[in-house]
């Protein structure tokens, strides 16, 4: 196992992701809070990608990804069998494999080397040390700094702290490039040849423009289950980068009303031009989405016009909330607090009643979030069902999740019908809940 057993650090509080009361003394607990945090340090099997529908078909995409891999074998680039809109790339099955260690060797941050387990080279800012004499050209090994130990422009063998072995490549900047004086890093720094992920290359110009995203399947069966149709009104209520949004307008094809939003101005412009790229017909605004319910109005027509919006307007609505993240694989280090994980729960709540009131009577609620945490995932449904009697839950047809987990006030029936992936599911995938409600 090369990578570490915790993405966090030793004096971090676990129950605050696994109870909302102060109590741990359950084995089972125990079991999944190991189990979780050393498959959140791991990398998936798979890389899956979700074809624009609305600009080709996946067979082209196929023929796309097979020019680019041409050392890949055919049998690894799948159709998914159940989701139409998919492609599955499997990784290379290195577990009985050793990889080379060349003897130089460059150290760059955990987070840089999350994106190379993920198929992305070395860009420059992502670098920590180098060893002096290195050419380019020059084969390196990667590191990363676990400890965050490693001082940027180190020249020596890192023997500090405790690094990562990553994979391998091959030196396209110097160290005058990447920490002279009046450097400014940027580009590729090394171009990688091998990861210990099995990943392959997935570079920007693997696809044509819009016609294909990288997208965990969570994140595609969270949209599958709001099921857009078309001429649907559909609100988005966080929305960038836009890739649920796409996925939405496709689904609806480019037709009906899609309104997406997001708080942050910079975001929103991202979310517009991954709609242009992905052709989607979407109207995009910035708002808080906490603040865009009047229910003083009452006309249709001020929908397209942007929030706020009267109660009772949307026949669907994708709550896919802003969350403390911890579903992301592979997370070799993770920073955050207890006081950030804790902070959520009252956006998220806001964020939810926000919904209730702006969805139809007859219309569905989606409810997303990348995180694992029992308070912002479980804890929000059963006090959204105990808050909001107009509320039920159901058991979306397209359920590929697991139950829900045990710790909160949700009655065992719904504990069944909200999905949860982590490591015991089929899917290898990141961590990642949803959760369907029906407005009566
Ligand atoms: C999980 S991300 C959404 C990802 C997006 N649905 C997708 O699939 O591409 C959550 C988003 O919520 C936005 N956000 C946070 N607070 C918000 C608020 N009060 N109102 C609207 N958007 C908010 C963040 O800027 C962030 O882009």
């Amino acid at each position: 196992m090369p990578y570490p057993y915790s993405p966090f650090s030793n004096n971090f509080n676990t129950h605050i992701i696994f109870t909302l009361k102060d109590d741990n003394s359950q084995n089972e607990i125990q079991n999944i809070i190991v189990k979780s945090l050393q498959w959140l340090c791991t990398f998936p099997k798979i890389t899956s990608f979700r074809v624009n529908t609305t600009k080709t078909t996946r067979e082209n995409v196929i023929q796309e990804i097979k020019k680019h891999f041409l050392n890949v074998e055919t049998e690894n680039i799948l159709e998914h069998p159940t989701l139409t809109e998919v492609i599955i790339l499997k990784h290379q099955d290195l577990e009985s494999q050793v990889l080379p260690r060349h003897k130089n060797e460059i150290i760059v941050d955990t987070e840089c080397a999350s994106a190379i387990l993920r198929g992305a080279n070395v860009y420059a800012p992502g670098v920590l040390a180098m060893l002096s004499g290195t050419h380019l050209g020059d084969n390196v090994s990667i590191y990363a700094d676990e400890h965050k130990k490693c001082k940027k422009g180190f020249a020596k063998i890192f023997n500090e702290g405790s690094k990562i072995f990553i994979g391998n490549g091959i030196v396209r900047k110097t160290r005058h490039d990447l920490f002279g004086e009046n450097e400014k890093s940027n580009g590729i720094a090394i171009e990688v040849t091998e990861r210990i992920s099995g990943c392959p290359q997935i570079s920007d110009d693997l696809i044509p423009t819009g016609w294909a995203l990288l997208q965990n399947l969570p994140s595609i069966i969270c949209v599958k289950n709001l099921n857009p149709q078309k001429n649907d009104i559909i609100l988005d209520m966080c929305a960038a980068p836009g890739n649920k949004t796409t996925h939405i307008a496709a689904l609806m094809e480019n037709s009906g009303t899609l309104i997406a939003i997001d708080k942050t101005p910079k975001k929103v412009e991202q979310l517009a031009r991954t709609c242009t790229a992905f052709g989607a017909q979407v109207k995009a605004f910035q708002a808080d989405s906490a603040k865009i319910r009047n229910s003083n109005l009452s006309e249709y027509s001020t929908i397209m016009n942007g929030p706020p919006f009267a109660d009772n307007s949307f026949d669907k609505i994708l709550l896919d909330a802003p969350c403390s993240a911890l579903g992301k694989r592979p997370q070799l280090v993770n920073k955050t607090s207890e006081k950030i994980i804790r902070s959520y729960v009252p956006l998220q709540r806001k964020l939810f009643e926000t919904a209730v009131h702006l969805l139809k009577p007859g219309g569905t609620l989606v409810y997303s979030t990348c995180t694992i945490t029992l308070g912002e995932n479980e804890g929000i449904v059963a006090w959204a069902l105990k808050n909001f009697d107009c509320l039920t839950l159901q058991k979306p047809d397209l359920y590929m999740g697991g139950h829900g987990w045990l710790g909160t006030n949700l009655a065992e029936e719904d504990r069944l019908k909200v999905q949860r992936f982590g490591p015991d599911q089929e899917i290898d995938s990141v961590g990642f809940f949803i959760a369907c409600f029906k407005k009566y």
